[in-house]
């Protein structure tokens, strides 16, 4: 029998230590970490994500906003709020909803984030850390995929992880860190050839391609732990509905474990952005 690695539970009892936490921090201190999450535009997906962040935020015990530009919102805009956020004490956490609207530049947007205060992992200071295997500030989501990993196999040492995809918010991060973890990593992506037979020698995979159910049963060794981190909005039968990248019930036929979509990688994302506004403040005070 396959195990579903249940992301929903796991993060309810992450953010529930983190609430523990976070009182501790707060009774030593006397700071509330603060969260700022800042959205240009109405991408529908994103305002979801942005509600469960401020909702999870309030619930860790953090104070947060929620700074909404407009569509049409310039360069120097932008940079404005986001110069503001660095220089306000109150805010330890700055998480800008990518992607931006085409006029704006997400390098540059990135880099003017304070790095202390950058909980996505994503400036070229903490990018930087994480190759070298020293990071504080991680990204989010193959945070809380290495998170899954660990209380699923334990110790990953020798494993064979294929991650299939390369972007610097999922892939890139993510192989860096299940190298740390002393996995064999394999990363494959649009040019690859044979990703099927590739894939079919992981232990451990993990898809981060953005292509609905693109991850057969074919493709996946008997016993692998698979972790699917798409998240793909589908038609079926006039209604919408999310799936991964990975073909769920064949694909569970064959695995050892694996994450369903909703209620796997997602909330284990946010889970680990409240982590890293803990992280970020802790770091602030102690400076
Ligand atoms: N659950 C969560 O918390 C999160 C979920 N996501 C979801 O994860 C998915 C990936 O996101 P993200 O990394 O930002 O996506 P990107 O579009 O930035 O990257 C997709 C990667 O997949 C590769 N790829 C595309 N098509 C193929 C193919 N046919 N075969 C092999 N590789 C392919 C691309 O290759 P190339 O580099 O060659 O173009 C690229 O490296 C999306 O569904 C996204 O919504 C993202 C972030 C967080
Ligand atoms: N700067 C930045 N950092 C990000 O981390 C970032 C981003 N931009 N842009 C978009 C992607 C995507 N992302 C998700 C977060 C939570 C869920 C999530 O909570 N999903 C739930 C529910 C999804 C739903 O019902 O819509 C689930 O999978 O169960 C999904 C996706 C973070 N991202
Ligand atoms: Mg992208």
């Amino acid at each position: 029998m396959t195990r579903l690695i249940d992301g929903k539970k796991i993060s309810a009892s992450e953010v529930e230590q983190l609430a523990v936490d976070t009182r501790q921090f707060i009774a030593e201190s006397s700071v509330t970490p603060g969260l700022a999450v800042v959205l240009v535009g109405d991408d529908p997906a994103s305002q979801v994500y942005v509600r469960n962040k401020v909702k999870q935020a309030t619930a860790a015990g953090f104070n947060s906003t929620e700074h909404r530009l407009p569509e049409e919102t310039g360069q120097a805009q932008l940079n404005a709020l986001v110069e503001q956020l660095n220089s306000d004490p109150s805010v330890h956490g700055i998480l800008v909803q990518l992607p931006l609207p085409a006029q704006l530049s997400e390098p540059e947007i990135i880099r003017l984030i304070a790095p202390e205060k950058d909980v996505d992992g994503f400036h070229p200071q903490n990018v930087g850390a994480l190759a070298a295997g020293n990071a504080e500030l991680i990204p989010c989501t193959p945070m809380g995929c290495m998170i899954m990993l660990r209380q699923t196999l334990g110790d990953l040492s020798g494993k064979h992880a294929v991650v299939v995809g390369r972007s610097n918010i999922v892939g890139k991060p993510m192989a860096a860190l299940l190298l740390q973890a002393n996995c064999t990593v394999t990363i494959v992506h649009s040019r690859s050839q044979d990703i099927e037979a590739i894939c079919r020698q992981a232990d451990i995979l993990v898809a981060a391609v953005g292509r609905p159910e693109m991850i057969r049963g074919s493709w996946v060794k008997p016993g692998a732990t698979v972790i699917d981190v798409g998240i793909n909005a589908v038609e079926s039968g006039g209604r919408r509905r999310l799936v991964g990248d990975v073909a769920f019930n064949e694909v569970s036929e064959v695995a050892g474990a694996i994450t369903p979509v909703p209620g796997g990688v997602g909330p284990m994302t946010i889970a680990c952005l409240m982590k890293n506004t803990l992280t970020a403040a802790r770091q602030q005070i102690s400076v």
